[in-house]
């Protein structure tokens, strides 16, 4: 069994509590549901530098990272940052995250969210949406193109952006549909938690211009974006570089500026 299958394994029991202690149509009452959401691929295009900043307090790969930050103030440092969005990681057991660090985030900064969540079941895509984010992340080593088509149309029906996740050319050739706005390459090898940035590399040309292409993980200097660009990259996703300093916005903050030159 790998981290995912555990995490799966996990997230399924998890699901089935959630949904039997509130239901959909309860979830359907939050004010959410009505705002106006942000799109990140939008963002992303428009952006020359393209950072989209996590907050990750801990991580199957590296233990803790971070445990004494509080979410909102890590939300307004990566806007000041000048962030194409954020990242919030949800899951409890593996990642120390939950949803009130997503609405938390959600009431500190007007910025787009990506709910980083292993996602399995509709349910969590309208508690998503429950929450203030603006995008979804679908990961393709979890799902079935049927799955990932239900899903993705789901997101799509609420107004939100989805981010689909591969590590392979298997995985990403039987993800790619219309319902996608970003196809994200995470460079972490989950069997072996190592990183490489060749993975996006040479995923890249296999990648339809019509979605908005995203590195993800390991990612932690200027070269290693200065690197990616050429290969059509406009999103980089970075979380554990960010958040194992005292203040990740202001690490962003000098990240971009660094970036800009
Ligand atoms: O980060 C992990 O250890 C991990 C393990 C198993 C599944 C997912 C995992 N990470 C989720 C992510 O995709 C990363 O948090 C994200 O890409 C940022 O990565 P990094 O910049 O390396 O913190």
């Amino acid at each position: 069994m790998n981290i995912l299958d555990k995490i799966v394994a996990d997230k399924r029991k998890e699901v089935d509590l959630k949904k039997s202690l509130i239901t959909i149509p309860q979830l359907e009452q939050s004010v959410m549901m009505e705002r106006t959401s942000i799109s990140l691929a939008e963002e992303l295009k428009n952006s020359t530098t393209g950072i989209i900043a996590e907050h990750k307090r801990r991580s199957p790969s590296k233990s803790i990272i971070n445990q004494s930050l509080n979410v909102q103030d890590v939300a307004k440092g990566y806007a000041r940052a000048g962030v194409c969005g954020m990242s919030v990681l949800t899951d409890g057991k593996y990642f120390g995250g939950s949803l009130d660090d997503l609405i938390l985030a959600r009431a500190a900064v007007n910025i787009p969210l990506l709910r980083k969540e292993f996602i399995i079941d509709e349910y969590q895509i309208v508690e998503a949406r429950a929450y203030g984010a603006d995008v979804i992340l679908l990961i393709a080593a979890i799902l079935s193109r049927e799955e990932i088509k239900t899903l993705s149309e789901t997101a799509k029906s609420l107004g939100l952006d989805v981010l689909l996740e591969v590590h392979n050319e298997e995985e990403l050739q039987k993800s790619i549909m219309p319902s996608l706005d970003m196809l994200g390459v995470n460079n972490r090898n989950l069997k072996t938690f190592e990183v490489n940035l060749e993975t996006s590399k040479s995923l890249s040309e296999q990648i339809p211009d019509d979605f908005v292409k995203v590195s993800e993980s390991g990612i932690s200097s200027i070269e290693a974006i200065q690197e990616l660009k050429p290969y059509g990259y406009q999103g980089f996703l970075i979380g554990e570089n960010f958040m194992k300093t005292d203040d990740p916005g202001k690490n962003a903050k000098e990240f971009i500026n660094e970036l800009k030159k």
